[in-house]
């Protein structure tokens, strides 16, 4: 797999014509012509379920990408296909196409190892490893043999976190020791460690406080200066301050009455929040439904 970085630096264009008390970001218009992802007529089965049908959308590099929608339409599922977790679950099955920098992410030749260390992933509950702070971070490194001043990686990745500040004094203290944001901040410092390209988030704050939830999100305004971001919410308000590009699911019963996930709309956060093009966007976000 080959990996180009040919993004555009973020810029300042402001104005996303969204209510002003979600806007805390200036993001540029998002660029698709060159897509990290590409997922074209994408389902997923666990078992004999086809629990998500039809997804096509693309995540741009460098960009924030949003997935909202209500409980079961599919969002943690379609997240796991970007990184091959799905491989990790017995049954589970994908059909369709995923591409990453054009290339099938599910070719045989490809090894699945290797996409998840360029394509990291934080989950909704911190989950540290019973290591120390400093252990947390080089952990990765370390076993992907890197070699170098490891100190210097360690203090290079915590600050580029956000956490250094706090933790500099105390990096060999328990990683259990620090508050649940610190934990996660420190779980996002683990995973851009190892030097990844892609950060998938799966509902990272759901565990946090509004404040930590703050910080979390600033941090990932920051880190997409450098990273392309994935991140499942449940927080609308969320997915409005911080993504470029937003895609809402919903979930269907089919004719046969089997429940599944689907995805009404992709697009630019702004029209999504403003101008919808489904209604049933329009009742989600207003608050009419799920
Ligand atoms: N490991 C699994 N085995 C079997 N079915 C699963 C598994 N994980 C998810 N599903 C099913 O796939 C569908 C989509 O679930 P998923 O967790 O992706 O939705 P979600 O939108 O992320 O939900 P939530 O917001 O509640 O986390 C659901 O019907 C769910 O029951």
């Amino acid at each position: 797999m080959s990996v180009s970085n040919t993004a555009t630096p973020r810029g300042t264009e402001s104005g996303r014509g969204i209510a002003p008390d979600t806007v805390r970001y200036n993001r540029e218009v998002p660029d698709l012509g060159n897509p990290v992802f590409d997922i074209s007529d994408l389902s997923i089965h666990y078992g004999s379920n086809k629990a998500v049908r039809d997804v096509n959308m693309k995540v741009g590099p460098r960009q924030i990408t949003a997935m909202i929608g209500p409980s079961g339409c599919g969002k943690s599922t379609v997240l796991r296909t970007l990184n091959r977790m799905n491989d990790l679950i017995p049954g589970a099955r994908v059909e369709g196409r995923v591409t990453y920098h054009g290339e099938d992410l599910y070719a045989s030749d490809v090894d699945p190892i290797e996409v998840r260390r360029r394509i990291g992933m934080v989950f909704q509950k911190p989950n540290p490893f019973p290591k120390s702070i400093y252990d947390n971070v080089a952990y990765g490194p370390r076993i992907n043999g890197v070699r170098g001043n490891m100190d210097d990686l360690v203090e290079e990745t915590l600050t580029k976190a956000a956490l250094w500040d706090e933790v500099k004094d105390k990096l060999k203290e328990s990683a259990f020791a620090l508050s649940g944001g610190q934990q996660q901040r420190l779980c996002i410092a683990r995973t851009i460690a190892v030097n990844p390209e892609v950060i998938l988030m799966d509902e990272p704050c759901s565990a946090l406080d509004p404040i930590a939830t703050l910080k979390i999100e600033d941090l990932m305004y920051e880190l997409a200066a450098e990273y392309t971001i994935v991140i499942v919410t449940h927080n609308m308000q969320q997915a409005a301050r911080v993504s470029d590009c937003t895609a809402f699911f919903t979930a269907g019963v089919d004719d046969a009455g089997d429940r599944y996930g689907s995805l009404v709309e992709f697009d630019e956060t702004a029209k999504i929040f403003s101008k919808p093009a489904d209604q049933r966007t329009e009742d989600y976000i207003s608050g009419r439904f799920g």
